[in-house]
Parts: C-alpha cells; sequence; structure tokens
C-alpha cells in the first residue's frame, strides 16, 4: 500500500477516483486554497504511484507523471486507495488512460487510420494488493466511466502481468501485429463503424488515408507502421481540397515522419543542440540510412506470438540496441532528421541563430586587440549595427616610442585625457555602480563603466596598478597633477598622487597621435575587456562619493573630472587641481602602507 503523510481521505471520498489535466479529483468541491491543496497532494499522489509503477514494469523513468497529466489535453487517471488502510489511508493502484490518433495494420496488414481511438497507457496495482481483484475493480470502472469495450481499446506496450490480466478478464488473446507499441487484439477493428474505434463512425479505408496516399508503401510507413497522426496536421490537410499528387505525397510523408513513436515512448524529446547542428550541417546522411530500415506488416506478423517483442525487436535489429528507450532513441533519430530538415533549417531559425549570414558576423576578420583578445562582432545595445571597428587607432598601438612620451609636453587636451583616465578605470575596475550609481543625480554607474570599458578597448590600455606613494613634502603644494606613465617619477601633487594607470602604449597612442577618436558607443558586448582595470580599481577603491564630471560628450576617450560645468580646463591638469581628496586621519596611510584616498567630485553631466 501507499501511503501519504498527509490524509488521503478528503481527496477520496469514494474508493476510485477520476482525475483529468487539473489535477483534482472529479469530486472535488472547495474554495481557491483548497483546490490548491488537494492539487499539490493529487500532484504527490499521482507522481508517488507513476514511479512505483514505472519500477514495477522495469522503466527507467515515470510513464505517469503529474505534470504529464496537467500538459494532456485528453487523459484521464483512475485511482484506486484503500481509506480505512492506516490513519491516512492509502492509494492501491493507478489507471491512466487516454485517446490516440492511431494508424494501424489491421488483420489483413492494411493501414487504417483510427481517430481518438481509447488507449491503455499505465496500469499498477500495488505489490501488496495484486492478484485480489483490485485490478479488475479499477478497470471495469473504467470502462464503465468512458464507456469503452475492452477489445476496443489499444494497449500502450502491456506488461506479461498485463497481458495476463486481459486475457483472463476479457479474453483477449490474439493480438494484431502493429509496428508500434501498441497492442491490439483481433476485434478491434470490427464492427469500427457501429463502435467507439472511430471518431467518425467509420474507418479510414485500407490503404489510403483521405489523401488518397498509399503510405504503406512509403519507407517511412514501414519504418514506423501505424503511426500517431495529429488532429492539427489531419484537420490540414483535410482543408486542402486541391493540389498536385505530388504535394499530398510530400505533405503525407513530412506528416508522418515528423511524429515520433507514440505511447509512453512517444513524448517529444528537447531539441539536442548537438542534433541541431549535426543535422543542419549535413544530417541528410542519417536520414538515408535509417530510411533503409523497413519493418513491413509481414514482417511484424512475424512477431504476432509476441507482442510485446513484435515491433521493437525488428527495429532492435537494425539499431543494435537492446533496451526499449534506446531503441526508441534510434527512431527518434530519425524524427529528429527531419525536425532539424524541416524545422530548425527553417530561415527565420538560421536567422535567429545567426546561421544564414545575415546576423552581424564580419566579413572582415575580428579585429583582435593589441593583447590578442579577439573584438566580437559588433552591435550597437539598440541592435543596430555599430560602426565599423576603429582599426586604424588599433593599428597605430604598437607603434610607441615611450622616449618620445616621456619628453614630449603634451598638450592640454592630451593631458586632460592621461589624468582622467586613472579614474575612470578605477570606477570601472572597482563596480562604479558604487560610485556613480550612489548619487541619484549623477549618471548611472553602467555609463560610466561603460565609457571606460570603450576607453580600454580602443586606446588598448594595458592597466597596471601602482602603489600610492606618499610626497608628504608636496602634500601642501596644491598643484596640478600630471599624468604618471610607468616611466615617470611621482608627480606634484596638493594630495599623495592616486593610482595613476597608463599603459605605454596608450600614452604614446594619445600623444604621438592627438587625433580626436571617432565618437560612437562601444560596449564591453564589443570589447569583450571587461574588468581590464582590475588591479586599478582594488588600489583606488573607489567610494560612494566619487562620480565623475563629464560636461558634454567629447573626443572619444576625455573625460573631464570634477571640473564644474561651462569651466574649461585651462591648464594641463586644471581638473585635477580642483579634485578633492582627504586623507585619513590615520595620517593617510592604510594598513598595508597606501594611503587611504576619498575623492570628492562634481556630479557628472
Ligand atoms: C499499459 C500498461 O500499463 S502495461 C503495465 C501493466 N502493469 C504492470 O505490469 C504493473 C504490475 N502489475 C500490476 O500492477 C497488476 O498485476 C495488474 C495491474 C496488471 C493487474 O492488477 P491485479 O489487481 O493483480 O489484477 P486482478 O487481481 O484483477 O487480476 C489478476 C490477474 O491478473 C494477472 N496477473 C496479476 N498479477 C500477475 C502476475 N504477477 N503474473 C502473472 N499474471 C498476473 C493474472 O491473470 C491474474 O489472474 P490469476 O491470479 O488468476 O492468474
Amino acid at each position: 500500500m501507499v501511503d501519504f503523510r498527509f490524509d488521503i481521505k478528503p481527496l477520496f471520498p469514494q474508493p476510485i477516483i477520476k482525475v483529468a489535466s487539473n489535477l483534482l479529483p472529479h469530486t472535488f468541491r472547495g474554495d481557491r486554497r483548497q483546490c490548491l491543496d488537494a492539487t499539490s497532494k493529487m500532484s504527490e499522489i499521482i507522481d508517488r504511484l507513476g514511479h512505483l509503477s514505472a519500477v514495477s514494469q522495469g522503466l527507467s523513468k515515470p510513464v505517469t507523471t503529474a505534470q504529464r497529466l496537467r500538459m494532456s489535453e485528453n487523459q484521464t487517471i483512475y485511482l484506486l486507495a484503500d481509506t480505512e488502510a492506516g490513519h491516512n489511508g492509502a492509494v492501491t493502484g493507478l489507471l491512466k488512460v487516454g485517446t490516440k490518433d492511431l494508424y494501424l495494420f489491421d488483420e489483413k496488414g492494411q493501414t487504417r487510420k483510427m481517430e481518438q481511438s481509447p488507449s491503455i497507457l499505465d496500469f499498477y496495482v500495488h505489490e501488496s494488493r495484486q492478484r485480489a481483484g483490485l485490478g479488475k475493480h479499477l478497470y471495469e470502472t473504467m470502462l464503465s466511466e468512458e464507456q469503452w469495450l475492452p477489445i476496443k481499446c489499444s494497449v500502450d506496450r502491456p506488461s506479461e502481468k498485463l497481458l495476463a490480466f486481459l486475457g483472463k478478464h476479457y479474453g483477449l488473446k490474439r493480438t494484431i501485429p502493429q509496428a508500434n507499441n501498441f497492442v491490439l487484439y483481433e476485434g478491434f477493428f470490427e464492427d469500427a463503424a457501429s463502435q467507439n474505434g472511430s471518431r467518425n463512425g467509420h474507418a479510414e479505408s485500407p490503404q489510403r488515408t483521405k489523401n488518397g496516399l498509399h503510405i504503406t508503401n512509403s519507407p517511412n510507413t514501414q519504418l514506423f507502421g501505424a503511426t500517431y497522426l495529429g488532429d492539427e496536421a489531419n484537420k490540414r490537410n483535410n482543408r486542402r481540397g486541391s493540389g498536385s499528387q505530388q504535394q499530398l505525397q510530400q505533405q503525407q510523408l513530412h506528416q508522418i515522419t515528423q511524429i515520433s513513436p507514440n505511447g509512453r515512448y512517444g513524448a517529444k524529446r528537447p531539441t539536442c543542440s548537438m542534433a541541431e547542428s549535426r543535422h543542419g550541417a549535413g544530417g541528410t546522411g542519417n536520414i538515408a540510412r535509417k530510411s533503409e530500415v523497413s519493418l513491413t506488416p509481414s514482417q511484424a506478423r512475424q512477431h504476432a506470438d509476441n507482442p510485446l517483442k513484435s515491433p521493437l525487436d525488428a527495429l532492435s535489429r537494425v539499431n543494435h540496441r537492446q533496451d526499449p528507450f534506446q531503441r526508441r532513441s534510434g527512431l527518434q533519430d530519425v524524427d529528429e532528421s527531419f525536425l532539424a530538415m524541416n524545422t530548425f533549417m527553417r530561415p527565420s531559425r538560421l536567422r535567429n541563430s545567426g546561421l544564414d549570414g545575415n546576423l552581424a558576423v564580419p566579413s572582415n576578420p575580428v579585429p583582435a586587440t593589441p593583447t590578442g583578445a579577439a573584438v566580437a562582432p559588433m552591435r550597437s545595445t539598440s541592435g543596430q549595427e555599430a560602426p565599423a571597428q576603429p582599426q586604424q587607432q588599433q593599428q597605430q598601438l604598437p607603434q610607441v616610442n615611450m622616449a618620445a612620451v616621456q619628453q614630449q609636453q603634451p598638450p592640454p587636451a592630451v593631458a586632460q585625457q592621461q589624468q582622467q583616465q586613472p579614474i575612470i578605470h578605477a570606477g570601472s575596475g572597482n563596480s562604479n555602480k558604487g560610485g556613480g550609481g550612489g548619487n541619484a543625480e549623477s549618471s548611472s554607474g553602467n555609463d560610466i563603466a561603460e565609457i571606460a570599458e570603450q576607453l580600454q578597448h580602443l586606446q588598448a590600455i594595458e592597466i597596471e596598478a601602482y602603489e600610492l606613494v606618499p610626497e608628504p613634502e608636496q602634500e601642501q603644494e596644491p598643484e596640478p597633477e600630471e599624468v604618471v606613465t610607468p616611466a615617470s617619477p611621482p608627480r606634484r601633487s596638493h594630495t599623495p598622487t592616486p593610482p595613476t594607470v597608463r599603459s605605454p602604449e596608450v600614452a604614446e597612442s594619445i600623444i604621438g597621435d592627438n587625433r580626436k577618436p571617432p565618437a560612437f558607443q562601444l560596449s564591453k558586448q564589443h570589447t569583450g575587456m571587461k574588468n581590464r582595470s582590475f588591479g586599478v580599481g582594488m588600489a583606488v577603491m573607489p567610494t560612494s562619493k566619487m562620480e565623475f564630471n563629464q560636461q558634454e560628450r567629447e573626443d572619444f576617450g576625455v573625460v573631464k573630472i570634477n571640473r564644474p560645468l561651462g569651466n574649461e580646463a585651462t591648464t594641463p591638469g586644471h581638473d585635477n587641481t580642483d579634485a578633492m581628496s582627504t586623507v585619513s586621519s590615520t595620517g593617510g596611510l592604510t594598513d598595508q602602507g597606501y594611503n587611504d584616498l576619498k575623492f570628492y567630485h562634481n556630479k557628472l553631466w
């Protein structure tokens, strides 16, 4: 018996209840809260019984789960409970049924299309209660509720026990061989017009569908045999009254092969990216190979004596796989091949996947940064193509002459750039969100970080962090800072020099070139150079008081710091003159001997 941590009796006002996709007993009455509670408990019951059933049948995964039931439209689960058992009662049996549209072989080996055919999908009685008539009780209740006849029910890969059960209780012994997992019994097709076996009261004419196709002659039909045909596809076919025979054949073939083996093995597997790429890159070979496999009705008939094996074993000889699920995988390979061809290679998907060449895959080789990092295809954040990468500037970067850097007096604009760079790197390298983002009036930290990263990329800065060297004798002199290059000595400053980050290459490129780089937006998506200034960020430790002042968008790479709006820099280092920094009360030195700096800047923009 299967007992639960909760009392099942409220869910089972009667021994057998019916559960549909709403996961509620058909007898349920209650408010929203009770509904949620009942759904939760019913899900647990179904999952538990489904798991036990799978274990009992030796299946690797349950055929029945609450999730599957929720997603289904035409399936019903019957649950049998013993409310007297234990304290909370116990659930003792499960029977899942549903209707299927099937192409089936009749006794003559001809294909018939059966719509809404009753199917037994899962059946389980707890081991402790088997062979006590509970199974029959459950089955009979189901037949009564659904108004089905036992002989009209197809059974999805029945176990030996179920075959014995059906033989004993309903005299069902002689099966009609099928190429799929379903087992039918002789009499299934008899008097079909007046039975539930056909929704429309009559079965399809053998060999021909409504489209007049001899689908049994198709290699795929021979491979799959009777195969599930979706309602929607059928309606589509019926709507098309005209059209060439060839089109119809292609359509039918496509329709059949797109649909997986049905029943408990028919669940669509999630799209496999490997399969996608494999088939997309020429998976037709796989299709051709699989298509060579054929299982004719006569072949299937050879296995009629043992319906458990008949369809699958024939296929297993081809696939050389023993496990039913693996065999199913073999079948689905074919299915996926067609899916890959017909679905995943559609132009729209190709566009999305960038395989059709319409995506922003540059025709030119991807430019590489001086450090060797490839730059991603450029696309602005707005989704538009970004302007071409300034390769010219990048190509100039290696032409660095450090001697010239040290000797040459930078023009004011260049000095501004050089002086402001360290702050920018600091901001970007150490969570600039905490700086600019902390002030609601300032621009977002993201913008700053992005600008900083753009600068890093365009100017190909090899970031280096420099220790702060206190210069006590100069602290009282409010003189402008100068750009510090790796080869430069510490600058004169009214405060200890903040960590100045500048690679020789960048300094050279700015001073030597002194031209305005193009003003366009680049993000870290394009540069791929996130956190290049890691070392700087660690050294500067920007606080929420750190801001950036950029009055307007100037030349790309020129970011003015702490300059009041409207003020233009008049002398090199003017901006830094305005910068305020304080030294901590501990004399300006941290435990590590570095200056503890706090920057106070004006609002940005
Ligand atoms: C589509 C599918 O769901 S296939 C999977 C079917 N489910 C399983 O195989 C799970 C394990 N088996 C069970 O849960 C049960 O045995 C069921 C559901 C098949 C039958 O439920 P029960 O309560 O045992 O059925 P019930 O008592 O009404 O009928 C008993 C008859 O079932 C058959 N049967 C039940 N158990 C066995 C068994 N272990 N071995 C052989 N036949 C069995 C016999 O014909 C038996 O009659 P018998 O005792 O005179 O030989």
